[in-house]
């Protein structure tokens, strides 16, 4: 990563700033991703608005294989909530593009701010629920900063680092899911590793601690963690247990 890219952003401005510069600007990939905001922005722009109720929005998080997807998809039935993810599957086809490469951060960043348009779409007919936010793409990289060298080692719980972006929509809940490592490792074991992040996952005990201190250095919204060891049902009673205080 080239030192001129910041590694973690407050804004969308300065993700765009990035995507300006003249190396990047003319990238097929780049110009793609800037279309599909576009194009989601001018529909949502077109419905928004139309009924004030608030509905609540909860994210999940967590190290990969810690039963983010089947728990997020069982309390979105549960809740007749949309279920959607980032990077939101419109842009998760350049991924393999971005991926290990130096926009990485921009790209994941951005694609934040693609899937607050689809929330905000979806919040007017009912609950979201979010599969990975902003907290992802913060933990990630700045474990991922520790590891490689390029920061001595995590900010303390005060920095501003980590702070929620001022213009990006606020979840009303984030819950992050922890298992052993013995379990997650079993869950990982039938999947292929793709990215070094994930490679670093499963190599690195202090890269996997980091990822947790940083989100538990998080604030407003601070992350409530939620064990995940347990059977599908049990995990789903204990997080109910968690939001239903958002369905009053
Ligand atoms: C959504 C997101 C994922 N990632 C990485 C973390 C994990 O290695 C991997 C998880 O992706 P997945 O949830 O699609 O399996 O992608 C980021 O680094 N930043 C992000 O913003």
């Amino acid at each position: 990563m080239t030192s001129s890219i910041p590694i973690i952003f407050h804004s969308l401005e300065a993700i765009t700033d990035v995507f300006k510069k003249e190396e990047f600007s003319n990238l097929d990939a780049v110009k793609k991703l800037l279309a599909v905001y576009d194009e989601t922005f001018l529909r949502y722009t077109k419905i928004s608005n139309t009924n004030p109720k608030k509905h609540p929005f909860i994210v999940f998080e967590g190290l990969d294989a810690t039963g983010k997807t089947t728990i997020s998809r069982k309390i979105a039935e549960k809740h007749n909530a949309k279920l959607l993810r980032t990077p939101p599957a419109s842009i998760s086809g350049l991924r393999g593009f971005f991926d290990n490469d130096q926009l990485r951060v921009p790209y994941y960043s951005f694609g934040n701010y693609i899937a607050e348009l689809e929330v905000l779409e979806a919040l007017q007919q009912g609950p979201v629920v979010l599969d990975r936010y902003w907290h992802s793409t913060a933990v990630f990289w700045l474990s991922q900063s520790v590891e490689d060298g390029s920061v001595d080692s995590l900010p303390p719980k005060s920095d501003k680092i980590y702070t929620w972006p001022s213009d990006l929509l606020k979840p009303d809940m984030v819950i992050v899911l922890t298992t052993t490592e013995e379990n997650r490792r079993k869950r990982i074991a039938r999947r292929k590793v793709i990215t070094n992040q994930e490679a670093l996952l499963k190599s690195s005990v202090d890269f996997r601690k980091n990822i947790i201190k940083a989100y538990d250095n998080m604030s407003d919204p601070k992350v409530e963690f939620v064990d995940s060891n347990d059977s599908i049902e049990e995990v789903v009673r204990l997080v109910n247990e968690r939001i239903k205080r958002l369905f009053d």
